[in-house]
This record gives structure tokens, C-alpha cells and sequence, in this order.
């Protein structure tokens, strides 16, 4: 059995970053940035006007001075002229500045008379110019380390790209196993239950930015298996769900095995989670999840959510952590790091009492996992401890 952080390293240590891809604009958010992007143009590409009003020579203007309008400059439509001493143009917000033009005055603080215009007892002061290039220049670096959020897609709008080089989506392909299982809808037999955790994890992955790729359940026969992983070639992870313990019918282990399984690790400590597995397996990377369904899921935040990260293109890191206090106390843990179903409260977080693996209805109200590091000593409420959060999870 090898810790958490050990079992993750190895985990992240078979994963690396997808290819890159171009999508249209349209379809770049939330995606990946797969390269840094340059501005292909200053923004603004000219002066502008700030300000509906008038363009004039003088910066220095002050109330009662007077101009005579020669032209007039809207945006997309600008003068084609300069100002000369004594002379305005008429100007609209977004417009170009004409040569000459040293600042704009609001038209509130103009009184205008045929062809004149006098500036008013009370003019601010301006100028009311947008300089050229003051939000970015051409060949300015845009590079995010988050998916693309919308002000980044206008950003790369503004830029001049049509089109963004994204990181392809991972994709993972999800083996369920096991004789008791049937899809969601189907009536189980005696004995059997219905699937529950290949839906969750799909979820859980496509939410990330993977695609999730759920394939038919696999029977507990070595054959049933096989073929599974057969279906799975070309995915860049393959998570087997389930079969994963030392029952006669867990045959995750011996038939990954007589595929060359490369294995990084068996058996974690961690609860829920205890009988992980990784490797590689037909040269593609491979996760074997607990069957239990909390144990699959809390699986998926610890090992599957940071690979997927990796594969994005993020650095390789664990499930942000942070520090709350205890809203009640608990006990002593036991050997293995543990992740409790928690809810948090203005008073802290709070340990659900039932922690069975099995239980989704308590996974389903818990807002955060605490995690507790193996022989943590009891706390008290008010002791601080590490929660990771389940709302993106
Ligand atoms: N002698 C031992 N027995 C067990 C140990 C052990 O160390 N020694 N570990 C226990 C722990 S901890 C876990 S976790 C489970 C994990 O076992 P498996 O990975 O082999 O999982 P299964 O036996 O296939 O299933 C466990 C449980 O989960 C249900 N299941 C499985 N797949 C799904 C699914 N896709 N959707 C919903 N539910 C699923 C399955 O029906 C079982 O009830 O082993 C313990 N045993
Ligand atoms: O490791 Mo098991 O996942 O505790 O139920």
C-alpha cells in the first residue's frame, strides 16, 4: 500500500498533455489554450474618441473660446481633413481623431451656432482620447493558464483570430464491471443493482473537459473483459470501474495482466479507495477504480481530475485544498489518508456520520470532502482541517 501523494505522482507520471486542435472562435470557450496567441494588431488601432462632442487644436481651451466646425468624424466614417487653429470637427464616440486634434470636448460643455461651436462656463477637461494600442499591440502574448473564460474570447476576438489552437479533449474511456449490473431503467434481477458509477465519473469528466466514452458493461469473465479493453483501444485513459478487490470475480488485476500491464501501483492508502490500481496497459495509461460507488467517485477527484488537468496542459497538482475549521469533532482516524462526505456550515464543516462507501445519497448532500491524513489525532470543533470542495468536482 503506497500513499496518496506517491500513488498520485505515479499516476500523473503516465499522463501527458493531448495534441493540439483548431476550433472556430465560437467553439474556444472553456477549451485549453494549446499556444500562446498574439495580438495580430494595436487596439484601439487609432486615437478615438472617448466622447460624443468636438475635436479641437487646443488643449488648453477654456470657456468662451470658440471654433469654427469644418468636418465631422463617426466611428467607421472618419474626417478626412485635419484641423487647423480655430477649427473643430464634429465627433462621435469610437470615431478616429483627426490630425491636429489635441483633445475632445463633451457636446454638454458646447454651445453650438450654425458652424461655431463656444465652449461653455464649465468644459471638462478631457482630452477624451482612447490612445492608440493602450489595450494591447500587435504581437502582445495572450496565454492563459485557465479554460477560456468569455472576456478571454472577446479579448481573442479583439486580436484578430478567427480561429484558437485548443488542446484536444481527453479521452477517457469508462469499463464498468461486473454480473450484477444493469443501466439505469432496467429492472435488476436477484442479485443485481443498477449501474450508477460509470454515469457519475462521465460526468464528472466531461465537466473537466474530457470526453467521457461509457462502454457496455463488462460481464466477470476474463473474455467480457478483454473485449471491454479491446473496445477501449485509442483512448488516451481507459478507467476500469469495479473488480478491482481480491474476490474470485475481481479480475481487473489478472486480465490486465495478461495484456503486459505495466503496473505503477496496487492498493492505496486512502478511504475510500483502498484497492486502486494504475499502469499502462496496450501502451495506453489506466486507472482501476474500487467498485464501490463513493469510493469510484472520491477516486475521480483525487487521481482522474488531475491527470485530466495534465492532459490539458495544466501542471501536474492535486485537488485544491483549503482550511476550515470543524463544526464538530471527530475521532481519531485510523491508518489511511480519509476523505469524509463533509457539509459546511457558518459554523464550519461538519462529518456526515454515515460514511459507508456505498452511500450516494450522503455524497449527493456533501458540499466538501475532509481529508484527514492517516493516524490524524481526534479534533475538537474549532480545529482546523483540510477540505477539498465537491461544487466543480
Ligand atoms: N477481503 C477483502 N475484501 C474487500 C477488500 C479487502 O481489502 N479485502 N476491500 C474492500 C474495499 S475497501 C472495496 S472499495 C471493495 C472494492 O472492490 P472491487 O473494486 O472489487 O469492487 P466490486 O466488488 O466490483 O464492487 C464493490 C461494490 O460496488 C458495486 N459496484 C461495482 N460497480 C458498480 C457500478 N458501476 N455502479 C454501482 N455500483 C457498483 C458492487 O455491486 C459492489 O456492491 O472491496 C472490498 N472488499
Ligand atoms: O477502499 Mo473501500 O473504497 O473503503 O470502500
Amino acid at each position: 500500500m503506497i500513499a496518496v501523494e506517491d500513488a498520485l505522482a505515479r499516476v500523473l507520471a503516465l499522463v501527458g498533455p493531448t495534441g493540439a486542435e483548431t476550433v472556430p472562435l465560437r467553439d474556444a470557450a472553456g477549451r485549453h489554450l494549446a499556444a500562446p496567441l498574439r495580438a495580430t494588431r494595436d487596439q484601439p488601432p487609432f486615437d478615438a474618441a472617448t466622447m460624443d462632442g468636438y475635436a479641437i487644436p487646443d488643449a488648453a481651451a477654456g470657456p468662451g473660446a470658440r471654433f469654427r466646425v469644418i468636418g465631422e468624424a463617426a466611428a467607421g466614417h472618419p474626417f478626412d481633413g485635419a484641423i487647423g487653429p480655430g477649427e473643430a470637427a464634429r465627433i462621435f464616440t469610437g470615431a478616429a481623431l483627426p490630425p491636429g486634434a489635441a483633445r475632445v470636448v463633451m457636446q454638454e460643455d458646447v454651445a453650438r451656432d450654425g458652424d461655431g461651436i463656444t465652449l461653455s462656463e464649465r468644459v471638462e477637461p478631457g482630452p477624451f482620447i482612447r490612445p492608440a494600442g493602450c489595450d494591447f499591440t500587435a504581437g502582445t502574448a495572450f496565454a492563459p493558464a485557465h479554460p477560456l473564460r468569455p472576456g478571454d474570447i472577446a479579448l481573442i476576438a479583439s486580436m484578430g483570430h478567427p480561429t484558437v489552437p485548443v488542446r484536444r479533449r481527453p479521452e477517457v474511456a469508462l469499463i464498468a464491471t461486473g454480473d450484477e449490473l444493469v443501466q439505469p431503467g432496467e429492472t435488476p434481477g436477484p442479485g443485481q443493482i443498477v449501474a450508477s458509477n460509470g454515469f457519475g465519473l462521465a460526468a464528472m469528466i466531461e465537466r473537466a473537459g474530457g470526453i467521457a466514452r461509457l462502454l457496455p458493461v463488462a460481464r466477470d469473465t476474463e473474455a467480457s473483459l478483454s473485449m471491454a479493453f479491446d473496445l477501449a483501444r485509442g483512448a488516451d485513459l481507459v478507467v476500469t470501474i469495479g473488480g478491482a478487490s481480491v474476490g474470485d470475480h475481481d479480475l481487473v488485476a489478472r486480465v490486465a495482466e495478461t495484456r503486459g500491464m505495466e503496473r505503477a501501483f496496487y492498493k492505496v492508502a486512502m478511504r475510500p479507495g483502498k484497492p486502486l490500481m494504475a499502469g499502462r496497459v496496450d501502451g495506453t495509461p489506466m486507472i482501476g477504480l474500487p467498485g464501490n460507488p463513493v469510493s469510484s467517485m472520491v477516486c475521480g477527484v483525487v487521481f482522474i481530475l488531475p491527470a485530466i488537468r495534465v492532459m490539458l496542459g495544466g501542471a501536474p497538482s492535486s485537488a485544491a485544498r483549503r482550511p476550515l475549521p470543524l463544526a464538530a469533532a471527530l475521532e481519531q482516524n485510523g491508518p489511511r489518508e480519509h476523505y469524509m462526505r463533509a457539509r459546511i456550515t457558518p459554523e464550519g464543516v461538519a462529518a456526515f456520520d454515515r460514511q459507508d462507501s456505498s452511500l450516494l445519497s450522503v455524497l449527493a448532500q456533501a458540499d466538501a470532502l475532509i481529508v484527514r491524513p492517516p493516524h490524524d489525532r481526534a479534533r475538537d470543533a474549532g480545529d482546523m482541517v483540510e477540505v477539498v470542495d465537491l461544487a466543480s468536482a
